[in-house]
C-alpha cells in the first residue's frame, strides 16, 4: 500500500517504521512547509499533524479521492463538516481520538461501567489523563471520548477541566516528561474506590492502530470508527 503522512512529526516517524515492517511504501512526508504533493500516488493518507492543520489536510484528501485515517486531535469543531464533506463526495475516513488496540477495548469497558454505575449516587466519577508536556490539547482526545462514553451512559450531561459541580465530570489532565498517554476514569464513593486505568508503554500501539485502520479502509466508502475496524461487540 502506498501510504502518505500528513505530518511527520513523533507519530509520523513512528507510523514509517510501523507501515514499513508490513511492507508498506511511504510516498509522501508532508510538514508544514512541504511543497506540492501527488495525490495520484496516494492509496490511504494518516494524518497526524496539529490541531489548526488537520482539517485542512483530511478536506484535502477527500476531495481528491484519497481515503484519510486522522488521529490529530483537538479539531473536533469541524469534525461534523469533515463527515458531511466525506458523504458528499463518496469518500472514505476515520478519526480516532486513540488509534491503540487497548483504548478501544478500554473505551467499550468505559461504556459499560458507566452503565453499571448509572443507578449508585454513592459514586461520583471523575477522570485523570498525563501526557508529554510537548502536547498541545487538553484535555487529551482520549479524555474527551471517555466523558462522552459516560455521558451518554449516565446522568452526567457535561465535562470541564478542573473543578465541576455535580452533573459534570471532571478532568484533571497533567503534563508530564515524556509520558506517551495515561488516561485513569474513577468511581470514588466514602467507603470505596473503582478504577480503571490504560497506560501507554510508548508511541507504538497507537501507530499500529491507525496502520490497521488503513489497510481495513482500502476498498470502502463512508466514515467509520476503530470499533468497526476491531470489530469490537
Ligand atoms: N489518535 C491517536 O492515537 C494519537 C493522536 N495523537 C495526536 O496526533 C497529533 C500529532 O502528534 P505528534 O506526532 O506527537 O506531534 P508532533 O508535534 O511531534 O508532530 C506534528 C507534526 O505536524 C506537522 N505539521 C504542522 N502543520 C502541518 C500541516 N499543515 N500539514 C502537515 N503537517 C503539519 C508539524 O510540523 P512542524 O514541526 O514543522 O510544525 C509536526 O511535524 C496531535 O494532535 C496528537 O494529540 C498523538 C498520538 C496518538
Ligand atoms: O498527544 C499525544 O501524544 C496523544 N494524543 C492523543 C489524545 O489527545 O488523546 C492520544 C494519546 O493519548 C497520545
Amino acid at each position: 500500500m502506498n501510504i502518505a503522512l500528513f505530518g511527520y512529526g513523533k507519530m509520523g516517524k513512528m507510523i514509517e517504521s510501523v507501515a514499513q515492517n508490513r511492507d508498506h511504501n511511504i510516498v509522501a512526508k508532508i510538514d508544514v512547509d512541504s511543497g506540492d504533493f501527488d495525490y495520484s500516488k496516494m492509496d490511504v493518507a494518516i494524518d497526524f499533524s496539529m490541531p489548526d492543520a488537520a482539517f485542512g489536510n483530511i478536506s484535502g484528501c477527500i476531495e481528491n479521492g484519497v481515503p484519510v485515517i486522522s488521529g490529530t486531535t483537538g479539531w473536533l469543531e469541524k469534525f461534523d463538516d469533515a463527515v458531511a464533506l466525506c458523504h458528499k463526495k463518496n469518500g472514505a475516513f476515520i478519526y480516532a481520538s486513540n488509534f491503540s488496540l487497548g483504548v478501544n477495548v478500554f473505551f467499550e469497558l468505559n461504556k459499560q461501567l458507566a452503565r453499571m454505575m448509572r443507578n449508585l449516587d454513592q459514586y461520583k466519577v471523575s477522570m485523570e489523563e498525563i501526557h508529554h508536556t510537548q502536547k498541545l490539547d487538553a484535555p487529551s482526545g482520549t479524555a474527551i471520548t471517555l466523558a462522552e462514553g459516560i455521558i451518554e451512559n449516565s446522568a452526567y450531561k457535561t465535562w470541564k477541566l478542573g473543578h465541576v459541580d455535580t452533573a459534570e465530570i471532571p478532568i484533571s489532565s497533567k503534563r508530564i516528561g515524556d509520558t506517551p498517554g495515561t488516561h485513569t476514569v474513577d468511581y470514588e464513593s466514602k467507603v470505596d474506590s473503582l478504577e480503571i486505568k490504560h497506560t501507554a508503554h510508548n508511541r507504538e500501539g497507537f501507530a499500529l492502530g491507525a496502520v490497521i485502520a488503513a489497510e481495513w479502509i482500502q476498498g470502502k466508502t463512508g466514515v467509520f470508527t476503530m470499533k468497526d475496524v476491531l470489530d469490537l461487540k
